[in-house]
């Protein structure tokens, strides 16, 4: 079993960024610039911001950040969209979710430029996706098809399970892996809650990819030999192992799937790890105008 090593993969990838970033500092003057809103105080947003944040500064970046207490209207969120739409000094930026009840996260991601769009959620942006043309990919799955690459794992002609069809990481997922690329061009099956039966699906899976929510949801018996499993599950559980007084677990049942695998990402330190990176590239992407002028 070869465990597929989030933090060495994006150390590489943020090494490669880095370079990219100095020389369009010194070809324009300008760093690429990412700013986040944040909107109330959830304790996992605060995390990941915060990591989004701090790799910025660490690739060469300007970050900046925008808070909001979790009372804000939908309104005055929009209309900080509109600004953030017109700032040219600001490449991309990014609305951190999940935002509070009262407001719609659909209203919201249509508001921002796709141009800018490096959270690669805009239906522009997804509608582009599924054409495989130039465009900004959603960032966790775009952080697990470069790990696939990074290792060189075959998923043409493979049987991918998707567990969970959410609009940011299985819905996408499903679209690349079926796309004619490589990775890719795999046969996919995006399966759900309503979902019959759902071993019969998994069983048979070449790469698994668990996107539901839910600590240690696949287990062994689900897994076949040699299986290829991708464990996007950020499971937050209060601690006191941890000197954050929190411990994560992924959807998969680490310690009794591992051993049936070819390859499995842990957690942590496998696909939140590339999430960031890929939202570095996007950003880097943006600076550069590669996808849209
Ligand atoms: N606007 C967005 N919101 C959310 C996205 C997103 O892509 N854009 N994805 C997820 C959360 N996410 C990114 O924001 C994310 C999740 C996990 C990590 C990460 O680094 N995980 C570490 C562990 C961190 C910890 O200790 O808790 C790891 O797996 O090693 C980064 C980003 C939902 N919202």
């Amino acid at each position: 079993m070869t465990l597929l090593d989030g933090k060495l993969v994006s150390e590489e990838l943020k090494k490669q960024i880095a370079i990219e970033a100095a020389e369009l500092l010194e070809q324009t003057g300008r760093k690429p610039h990412l700013v986040a809103i944040l909107v109330g105080n959830d304790g996992g947003s605060e995390t990941y911001v915060a990591s989004k944040m701090r790799n910025c500064e660490k690739v060469g970046f300007k970050s900046s950040l925008i808070r909001y207490n979790d009372s804000v209207s939908e309104n005055e969120l929009l209309i900080k969209i509109q600004e953030l739409n017109l700032d040219s000094s600001i490449d991309g930026f990014i609305v951190q979710l999940p935002l509070p009840k009262h407001i719609n996260p659909e209203k919201v991601t249509e508001a921002i430029d796709y141009k800018k769009d490096v959270d690669g959620f805009h239906p522009i942006n997804l509608g582009r996706m599924q054409r495989n043309l130039p465009c900004f990919l959603p960032a966790t799955p775009f952080g697990i098809m470069l790990m696939l690459e990074f290792y060189g794992i075959v998923t043409a002609g493979k049987n991918c399970v998707v567990i969970g069809r959410s609009n940011i990481v299985g819905s996408p997922m499903s679209i690349l892996m079926a796309r004619n690329a490589n990775p890719g061009n795999a046969t996919v099956t995006l399966t759900h809650s309503k979902t019959i039966n759902l071993k019969e699906f998994t069983l048979k899976a070449d790469i698994i990819i668990a996107a539901i929510g839910q600590k240690n949801f696949v287990t062994a018996d689900m897994v076949k030999d040699g299986a290829v499993v991708i464990d996007v599950g950020m499971n937050r559980e209060i601690s006191t192992e941890t000197k954050s007084g929190f411990k994560l677990y992924g959807d998969v049942d680490f310690d009794n799937v591992a051993p049936k695998c070819s390859y499995i990402t842990p957690v942590p330190g496998g696909v939140g790890l590339m999430t960031i990176v890929s939202l570095l590239k996007n950003t880097l992407s943006a600076a550069k105008k590669e996808f849209y002028n």
